[in-house]
């Protein structure tokens, strides 16, 4: 007779993997990610590479999260019919005590980026709840358990479609992929779920990003069924596009494409693609009667690149002028030193709305630098905890009127801008700057000081002034609108490699 799961054993389970995923990448991302990087030739993205790789060494050393994104929880269970369970809670509510246990774990406490009321007020549930749960029930006597804390950042560039059965699924693929943009943090890993449902589709994508990666088992065997034969394709072709890390453009884009299948409708082909990022994070642990164990990679498993020292121009913030701007080149790297804010999402969104009442906004950005970030929380002797950039792609449409209105001339994020923030940053005279999304704690190295000045109420969307000293970042849109994210890719894309 199978051995009882009990609450205790499901509930400390999660919440330890949940604690362990922030600080330690899985060791097959790391071999993939470390080989993309002894054999990229861009400088840019070999430079991002190295980032995130350091940065993921010094998390493990550390045990604080990789990415200031700690990520939605997204637990993925199969109930065995046979297993024999203790459980009088709802599975919700189990995972939900779990992961407001593990975001909130002493030691090293993680982001809280859940908000309830999404078409309303969008108030921070504080806890990181409620978690995203998919269940099902199987044959046999245990609980299998799949952890993982997705960034927002690659859930946002999620796509899906339903494609005639005629289409060619890997055609649609490369041509989302290409219009992505950097967002989701390349080099990463793409899910496909193909066929089923819609909602399967779906579910199928975002299950799939938690498999091993074996692409380069996969490339040296060959392909055996069609799913291998589109992963090793579309492995080809969208690292043809040339975006690379980051999307500074280089060889790299993805470190493997897993696909899902499932039967459907002879009238339909649905697709769901979801990518992964740089700080992909999952465990799956299996319940049977015991408590899990994890055991802690070995620190063999990283390259050892030293500190990831980046070199470059050093600028003083606190003195910068328009001659200091205007001689700004773009995918010159900088070492920033001085006083500069941080502000995301919902401190954008007040500081116009401010602007458009006519009310003065909360700090003096005349010719300041605004930091794109939501930090984890300090822990003992941290001035700020991991604090890595966020997607400046959503401050797109706030960046007229903020510069306009209040003389920022400095924007720190990463990925791409659009078409209407370019403009802008050229109409005024102010640069567009990146640091490496993924290398939040690495960055936080480089803040000396950090300090709540606005919007307390939004937590890790508050206003923030910090003073940093030689904090790396790369130009990415110049006083002239020059952009290495359009540059870039352009001069690394390569011809499609045709397959046998
Ligand atoms: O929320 C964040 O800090 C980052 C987000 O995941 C993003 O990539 O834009």
């Amino acid at each position: 007779m199978s051995r009882v799961v009990t609450e205790a054993h499901l509930v400390d389970g999660i919440a330890e993997a949940l604690q362990f995923i922030s600080h330690y990448h899985p060791a097959d991302f790391i071999t993939a990610l470390s080989a993309a990087y002894e054999s990229e030739e861009s400088e840019s993205a070999r430079h991002a590479m190295r980032q995130i790789l350091v940065n993921s060494r010094m998390a493990a050393i550390g045990k604080r999260p990789i990415c200031q994104d700690t990520g939605s929880v997204n637990v993925f269970i199969e109930v065995g019919v046979q297993a024999r369970t203790d459980w009088t809670r709802s599975l919700q509510e189990m995972v939900d005590e779990a992961a407001r246990r593990a975001y909130a774990f002493e030691a090293n406490p993680l982001r809280a980026s859940i908000v309830a009321d999404p078409l309303g007020a969008r108030r921070n549930t504080r806890d990181n709840t409620p978690a995203m749960i998919q269940t099902e029930l199987v044959a046999g006597d245990a609980v299998s358990v799949t952890v993982s804390a997705k960034g927002g950042g690659s859930e946002n560039k999620t796509k899906f479609a339903v494609l005639n059965p005629s289409d060619s699924v890997a055609d649609w693929v490369v041509e989302t992929v290409s219009k992505l943009g950097a967002g989701w943090c390349p080099p990463g890993v793409i899910g496909l779920g193909v066929g089923g449902s819609v909602d399967k589709a779906m579910a199928m994508a975002k299950k799939v990003l938690n498999e091993p990666l074996d692409m380069a088992q996969l490339r040296a065997r060959g392909a055996e069924t069609a799913e291998e034969k589109l992963r090793l394709e579309l492995y080809e072709r969208i690292n043809a596009l040339g975006i690379g890390a980051q999307g500074l453009g280089g060889q790299t884009t993805v470190l493997d494409v897993k696909v899902a299948s499932f039967p459907t409708h002879a009238a339909s082909l649905p697709v769901a693609l979801i990518p992964n990022c740089a700080a992909t994070r999952h465990l799956h642990f299996t319940l049977s009667g015991e408590a899990p164990v994890f055991t802690p990679p070995d620190l063999s498993l990283w390259p050892d690149l030293g500190l990831g020292e980046a070199g470059g121009r050093r600028v003083d913030l606190d003195t910068l002028d328009q001659a200091t701007l205007d001689g700004l080149e773009p995918g010159e790297t900088l070492l920033l030193s001085g006083r500069l804010y941080t502000g995301r999402d919902a401190a954008h969104r007040r500081m116009v709305e401010m602007i458009d009442r006519g009310e003065d906004l909360p700090v003096d950005l005349k010719g300041r630098a605004i930091y794109y970030v939501g930090p984890v929380d300090a822990v003992g002797s941290e001035v700020i905890g991991p604090a890595g950039p966020t997607t400046s792609t959503r401050m797109d449409k706030f960046t007229p009127k903020l510069l306009a209105a209040s003389g920022l001339k400095l924007m720190i994020g990463k990925a791409e801008r659009g078409p209407q923030a370019i403009e802008a940053i050229r109409e005024h005279g102010a640069a567009y700057l990146i640091a490496v999304g993924g290398a939040a704690y690495l960055v936080s190295k480089a803040i000396r000081s950090a300090r709540p000045v606005a919007f307390e109420d939004l937590g890790m969307e508050a206003i923030y002034e910090i003073e940093v000293e030689d904090m790396p970042v790369t130009v990415a849109v110049d006083t002239q609108g020059r952009s290495v994210h359009l540059s870039g890719p352009a001069r690394w894309r390569r011809d499609v490699p045709i397959l046998a």
